[in-house]
């Protein structure tokens, strides 16, 4: 049994720190040491990292280090690196990193080298992305007539089939073809496919079916829907789904199965998690929105920052050092939750797509042998762009019980046209993204409050106690690479977390019970649908249901 985490002399080392540390406020630090920010801000790519406005000291961070490196963070990270089986409970080897390997690279899964056929895939997807970019690749003929170009690009997937791509379009549409429409299916609410679909002509229509395992129910009924609406609309032959429907997936024999062409199919591999596999095939609907070129250059600002994870000291290895403070502000501040708060609009889904990278990984309650956990693993991740999140749920983080560290993502030039005049407003946008960790950190004392002749009954209420963590990242602007190195930032730091906590970061069985009791009740539902066993809650809402659908 590996020695359990709370035993370790490391641990029990930062357990007296954190009590020395007490309730030293950032005023202290910062006013103790002119150097703080520059001593405690790091670069990876094109990221500045500022990490002084953390509740830490040097000693803070030496302690994290030696934990870290107690726990085998550094040889878990080269045994990913070397396609080792780290997915002990899925015996798989976890190599999202190798879908961003230069072609000159050779990473090894069972004494292969799996280099070649990412970027065999990549070319494939490369060459269909030119083709419907340029209209080449046309739909169905109907009546006589050529096939109409594709002008709508529907993903259908879930989860990491959906989040990655969906999130990356949503941050890179100031890079797509504006010409055409891309919309991602998720949800087996049918809302969401008609929404996404009511407006659109289906002979210019593409459907890209994403499923790693091409079983998961919502995608496989939202491509039979779609299909189904397809054919409707092209006068019911079925050879049109050759040119309307393209499959991203590992499971040949399941797409076959739905009707697709395999020669229609982009593959992948079991070493690529879900959550982690936006940068495979999984992104075909990104690289058609911002052509295979742009595509690269992400895949190359991922690559930057698994470059730095993988060579640079622990001491200054960014992504580790954020899993790191995530770990002292769980265990020795007991927050709960870490925000994460861009201030680009076109990051509106970053924090949806972290949610699964983060929590679907970290949240796991036994460590890798199967032994519970004693202490505290994944938190829970949210945001929402600022400024919009400082009218609604800033005040909680200000001024409420709870502790939040927050990550604060920046960037210097807006992403719009040049020429556009609301440009102007990125300065409006930064004084807010720095006046909020400004604030946060140091707050407004009582002092300060009855200085400016406050009435005193007031005066508690207008007091900002300060000492709130924050992380902040600024980039030169938004573009493909900058977005790679995002995410492979957060990877990284998720990477990081899993190792100390010695839990496998690359499973999701937790997902399992619920999609198996949905099974189970769906055919309860329908008329004269016989009644399982359930608690009695369950099976009273089982019967209203069908009460309210007349059943
Ligand atoms: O790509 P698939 O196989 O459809 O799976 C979709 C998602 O479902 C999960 O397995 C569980 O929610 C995720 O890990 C995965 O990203």
């Amino acid at each position: 049994m590996a020695q359990q985490l709370t035993q370790t002399e490391q641990w029990q080392a930062l357990a007296d720190h954190r009590e020395k540390f007490g309730a030293t406020h950032l005023r202290e630090l910062f006013a103790a040491d002119p150097r703080r920010a520059g001593k405690h801000t790091l670069p990876v790519g094109d990221l500045t990292v500022d990490l002084s406005k953390n509740l830490i000291t040097d000693e803070t961070l030496a302690l994290l280090v030696g934990l870290a490196r107690a726990r085998g963070v550094e040889v878990l990270r080269d045994a990913m690196f070397r396609g080792e089986k780290i997915n002990l409970t899925e015996n798989r080897a976890v190599l999202h990193v190798a879908l961003r390997a230069p072609r000159s690279e050779h990473i090894e899964v069972d004494g292969q080298d799996v280099v070649p056929g990412v970027h065999e895939v990549l070319d494939r997807m490369a060459a269909f992305a030119d083709r419907v970019r340029s209209g080449e690749w046309t739909g169905h003929a109907v009546d006589g007539h050529g096939g109409k170009p594709i002008r709508n690009v529907v993903n259908i997937g879930i989860g990491g089939s959906d989040l990655g791509p969906a999130m990356a379009y949503e941050a890179l549409r100031a890079y797509s073809d504006r010409t055409r429409v891309f919309r991602f299916v998720s949800n087996v609410d049918g809302a969401d496919l008609h929404e996404a679909t009511r407006d659109l002509d289906p002979a210019e229509t593409l459907f890209i079916v994403s499923s790693k395992t091409f079983t998961t129910v919502e995608t496989v009924t939202n491509a039979t829907s779609a299909r189904a609406w397809l054919l409707a609309g092209l006068g019911g032959d079925e050879s049109a789904v050759a040119k309307h429907f393209v499959a991203v997936s590992t499971n040949a024999a399941e797409v076959a199965k739905f009707g697709i062409d395999t020669r229609n199919m982009f593959g992948f591999w079991d070493w690529v998690g879900g959550r982690y596999s936006y940068d495979s095939a999984i992104g075909l609907s990104l690289m058609i929105a911002i052509g295979p070129k742009q595509f690269r250059e992400m895949l190359d600002g991922f690559h930057t920052v698994d470059e730095h994870f993988r060579t640079a000291p622990l001491e200054r290895n960014v992504p580790a050092l954020l899993g790191l403070l995530g770990v002292w502000y769980g265990s020795f501040f007991d927050a709960q939750t870490h925000a994460v708060l861009p201030y680009s609009h076109y990051l509106s889904r970053f924090s949806a797509y972290l949610q699964q990278l983060d929590m679907e990984s970290n949240g796991k309650s036994v460590q890798r042998d199967g032994e519970p956990v004693a202490w505290q693993t994944g938190p829970i991740v949210w945001g929402t762009p600022g400024t919009n999140g400082q009218h609604a749920y800033y005040q909680l983080i200000h001024q409420g019980t709870k502790i939040i560290p927050a990550d604060f993502i920046g960037f210097a030039e807006p992403v719009i046209p040049a020429a556009d005049p609301r440009g102007a407003h990125q300065d409006m946008l930064t004084a807010n993204f720095l006046a909020q960790t400004e604030a946060l950190a140091f707050g407004k004392t009582r002092e300060q409050v009855e200085a400016e002749g406050t009435d005193p009954a007031i005066v508690p209420h207008r007091v900002f106690k300060g000492n709130h963590p924050t992380t902040t990242i600024l980039a030169p602007t938004l573009t493909p690479s900058v977005l790679g190195q995002l995410v492979a930032l957060y990877e990284h730091k998720v990477f990081t977390q899993g190792a100390v906590w010695n839990i496998n970061s690359f499973d999701q069985w937790g997902v399992e019970l619920g999609k198996v009791l949905a099974k189970k009740i769906e055919p309860e539902l329908g008329a004269g649908g016989s009644h399982g066993e359930h608690d009695s809650s369950t099976t009273s809402l089982i019967e209203r249901y069908r009460g309210l659908r007349g059943r």
